[in-house]
């Protein structure tokens, strides 16, 4: 403080003083004593008058008044303007865009009011005359046009691309279609014999003349016309954002919504319509359990405290505070509007077998569009000055070069001088969190792809980024494979979309209420939406009984889901053995992963060996999904991981993925064999840096702000990406759940989670085996072959542990008896677990 103070009070009047004293010196006029300039050859007689003569300078001072009063109205009008123009920035995006729209609809209604009736009047008749003469027999139709443009600028606000597509659409449809009216009433000529502009208006108009003559005078009229229902129909094309060769799948769309719609399959409340897309998700519907950013805090709006309040930071002068605001406005991304892109999407799907009869995916419509991303606010500029004062306090010779807001938080960027460590910044985290009042403050150094650091400060007013905007994405939608899932939007508000077959196994983790179920309802979901039962198949595991019941029926489940821990295990080992089974079916055949195995499938390129009954099958993707391992690991670890290890071994090749959620990211559940074979992971906010290396190898995920905002490390990466993970409600799932239900009933298979028959334990044993085993592993273990120990540490009588001796005698695990002697053990510590397999029979 008392090295700032000095220092922002000379600076600032320093630098006024400065500019107060260089604008005056513009005016100053030249001393008496200073030479002037030669005179020019063409002003000689003029100049060679030393003084003039008072008529002359009585006009010469008029004139400078009047240029004098000019400029200063010409600077009043002009700082008006820009007044005007900053006030009009600094309006509410969602006013100016209505402004925009109303503007429109008045200049429609003044247009309708001259065209459309036959008004009196010097100006109605000049505009009636020069839209007539431009737009000929359509002119009628510009103010219906200016009015469907009013109300998409009003209707949809955030989607001002599509609207600008239209509206070339639709120029394209009008001039193409002027040309044909021009061309179908001879071509007139505005001027000539037999023409002028009474014929134009009453044919094309300007616009038709000008599209239509220049080919007609090289070409004839029935090359011409069509020529000209071509650009129509590129207008038609542009304005329904269809592709040519999409327009068979936009042709049967539209069949399906004129024929089809009534025979629905959804069961609807009567006398309430299912809702259509435009409410962003979970938009405080009752009814709808979760809420985006739910909290059960209720305050005043922080934001728009934050947003409105004037806050004077120390330090920095006026013009500097411009400046910096303008480098951060221009560095910032102007803020997109999410895609609403109908995106090309497969109308039907493989057929399933000849009785199932096609399946349809889920319509996109099901899942709600987010908020569009919010523009700069003040509080980013407050931020920004905040930045600038810390690193002025400590004399860092560094700048803030800009910012990016994301949907959850903002990433403001600093540059370093030459030869500035680091390290002066970073050691600075604690200043900044305080002077930017926000404990969630999470540095980067650098950002990865750039030379400078980023302060990523959470946002008092999130973006809501829904699941449907994630799916609906170019970048989704360009990729059909069926284990593609939205995740979310990173810190610059691009997507992110992942290929569940390529992590090829996701650890999830985080603390209660940090969005650890929404995510995972967003990856079923994807699938849902993306992928016929044909294509993924799933094995859903939910100790905790609620969290995935709502998908219980869905055809792509292979049996019902699982909540006893115990089956769990179970039904881990039943995959392992399709793994096997896979694996078998892979190496007989010669391929090395199953998509190449489903492929020569497909084209009928795979015999059976001969001899052999088995018809060969495409295999679908397996995807197991384990909602809260923890659960798991308390009632079986052991079996638990290894069937993980295996499986997240072997799996990838067979198409097999697993996804392992827990709020538990301590080392007992999250061990290290599973973290060494779960090479993707998605850390939500956890409570510790211990929980966050856990997850991540690193610290980060304890400076997350929760609900959904999540560190990102997909296999390879050394960096984390940070991501606000796509929300889908509960309620749209349902919906979507429904639909799959009514596609196709599920079918279980009985051995999934049933009792593996596998075992073939020796009868003599019996019911002893857990017994024996344990007998088995401490002897061994010990190399001690005591009797009475297996009395004590087993607690059994002597006539159990006798027995439990001789069955490990009869097994050649210890020697004879020796009297009161311990037996010799036979097998080494090291050969244990072939020994242990051995004695269940595996
Ligand atoms: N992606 C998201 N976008 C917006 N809000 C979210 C998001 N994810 C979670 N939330 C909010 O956070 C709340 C808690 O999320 P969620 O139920 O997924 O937490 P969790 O980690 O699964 O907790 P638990 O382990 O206790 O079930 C949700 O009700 C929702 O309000």
């Amino acid at each position: 403080m008392a090295t700032r103070t000095p220092k922002s009070a000379s600076k600032g009047p320093a630098k006024r003083s400065a500019s107060a004293r260089s604008t005056p010196a513009k005016r100053t006029p030249a001393p008496a004593g200073r030479p002037r300039p030669k005179p020019r050859a063409g002003a000689s007689r003029k100049s060679s008058v030393a003084h003039p003569d008072p008529i002359s300078w009585v006009f010469t001072m008029i004139g400078k008044l009047i240029v004098g009063l000019w400029m200063l109205f010409a600077g009043g009008v002009g700082s008006m303007a820009r007044a005007l123009g900053n006030n009009a920035r600094e309006l509410d995006p969602a006013h100016r865009r209505d402004g925009l729209g109303l503007a429109w609809l008045a200049a429609a209604i003044v247009l309708a009011s001259m065209t459309w009736r036959n008004a009196d009047g010097a100006v109605s008749g000049v505009v009636n005359a020069t839209v007539r003469g431009v737009f000929g027999s359509l002119a009628w139709a510009l103010p219906l046009l200016l009015g469907l443009l009013a109300w998409r600028y009003m209707r949809h606000p955030d989607q001002n691309a599509d609207t600008g597509r239209m509206v070339i659409g639709w120029a394209a449809l009008l001039v193409g279609v002027l040309g044909v009216i021009h061309v179908a009433n001879d071509t007139p000529y505005p001027a000539g014999e037999g023409q002028g502009m009474d014929k134009v208006s009453a044919a094309g108009g300007m616009v038709g003349f000008i599209v239509s003559a220049p080919p007609m005078s090289i070409l004839p009229s029935w090359i011409t016309i069509p020529l000209l229902l071509l650009l129509s129909a590129f207008g038609v094309l542009v304005i329904t954002a269809t592709p040519v060769h999409r327009i068979p799948e936009r042709l049967a769309e539209l069949r399906h919504m004129l024929f089809e719609r009534q025979s629905d399959p959804l069961p609807r409340e009567p006398g309430r319509r299912r809702p259509r897309t435009k409410k962003p998700a979970g938009d405080g519907e009752g009814g709808d359990g979760v809420k985006p950013y739910d909290t059960p805090v209720l305050s005043e709006k922080d934001k728009e405290r934050a947003d409105h309040s004037p806050e004077i930071v120390p330090g920095l002068t006026d013009e500097e505070d411009a400046a910096v605001a303008a480098a951060a406005e221009a560095e910032r991304r102007p803020p997109e509007p999410p895609l609403p892109t109908p995106a090309p999407r497969k109308v039907e799907q493989l057929v399933l077998s000849p009785q199932a009869g096609p399946y349809a995916l889920p319509d996109l419509q099901f899942l709600k569009p987010g908020s569009a991303p919010k523009p700069q606010t003040k509080a980013n500029t407050t931020v920004v000055n905040a930045l600038t004062s810390v690193l002025e306090q400590f004399s860092i010779d560094a700048q803030v070069i800009g910012f990016t807001r994301g949907p959850t938080v903002t990433r403001y960027e600093i540059e370093l001088g030459p030869a500035v460590k680091v390290e002066k910044v970073t050691a600075l985290t604690k200043n900044i969190a305080y002077a930017v009042k926000s404990a969630d403050v999470r540095i980067l150094s650098p950002i990865p792809g750039k030379s400078a650091i980023g302060v990523e400060i959470p946002n008092a007013d999130k973006d809501l980024v829904a699941l449907g905007d994630v799916l609906r994405s170019q970048v989704a939608q360009a990729d059909h494979h069926p284990m593609i899932v939205g995740l979310g939007k990173d810190v610059e508000g691009r997507t992110i979309v992942a290929n569940l077959a390529k992590m090829p196994h996701l650890l999830i983790a985080g603390a209660t209420g940090a969005g650890k179920s929404v995510c995972v309802n967003g990856l079923i979901t994807s699938i849902l939406m993306r992928s016929t039962p044909d294509e993924v198949r799933m094995v859903l595991v939910d100790p905790k009984r609620v969290e995935l019941s709502v998908y219980e029926g869905i055809p792509h489940l292979i049996t019902p889901i699982i909540t006893n821990p115990k089956k769990a295990a179970e039904a881990l080992e039943w995959v392992v053995g399709e793994m096997d089974r896979r694996y078998d079916d892979l190496a007989a055949s010669g391929f090395r992963h199953v998509d190449e195995f489903n492929k020569a499938v497909r084209a009928g390129k795979l015999q059976p060996p001969p001899g052999s009954e088995r018809v060969y099958q495409p295999y679908p993707y397996l995807l197991v999904i384990v909602d809260e391992l923890a659960d798991l690991m308390m009632v079986a670890p052991r079996d638990v991981e290894d069937s993980i290890v295996r499986i997240t071994q072997l799996a990838r090749a067979a198409g097999i993925h697993l996804v392992i959620a827990t709020q538990r990211p301590s080392v007992d559940v999250v061990t290290g064999l599973i973290k060494a074979n779960v090479p993707s992971r998605l850390a939500f906010a956890v409570s510790s840096l211990t929980d966050s290396r856990v997850i991540l190898d690193q610290p980060g995920a304890d400076k997350l702000v929760g609900q959904g905002d999540a560190l990102f490390l997909p296999m390879g990466a050394s960096k984390p990406i940070r991501i606000q993970n796509a929300f889908v409600s509960e309620k749209e799932i349902a919906e979507i759940v429904a639909h799959c239900k009514a596609q196709m009933q599920v079918e279980y298979r009985e051995d999934v989670a049933a009792a593996p028959v596998k075992r073939e334990i020796d009868e003599e044993i019996g019911d002893d085996l857990d017994l024996l085993i344990q007998a088995a592993e401490l002897i061994v273990t010990t190399q001690f072959g005591s009797t009475s120990m297996l009395q004590r540490k087993l607690r059994v009588g002597f006539a159990k542990a006798g027995r439990l001796m001789d069955l490990l005698e009869s097994r050649n695990v210890v020697g004879p008896s020796e009297g009161s002697k311990a037996r010799e053990v036979l097998v080494k510590p090291d050969d244990l677990p072939g020994l242990l397999a051995d004695l269940r029979g595996e």
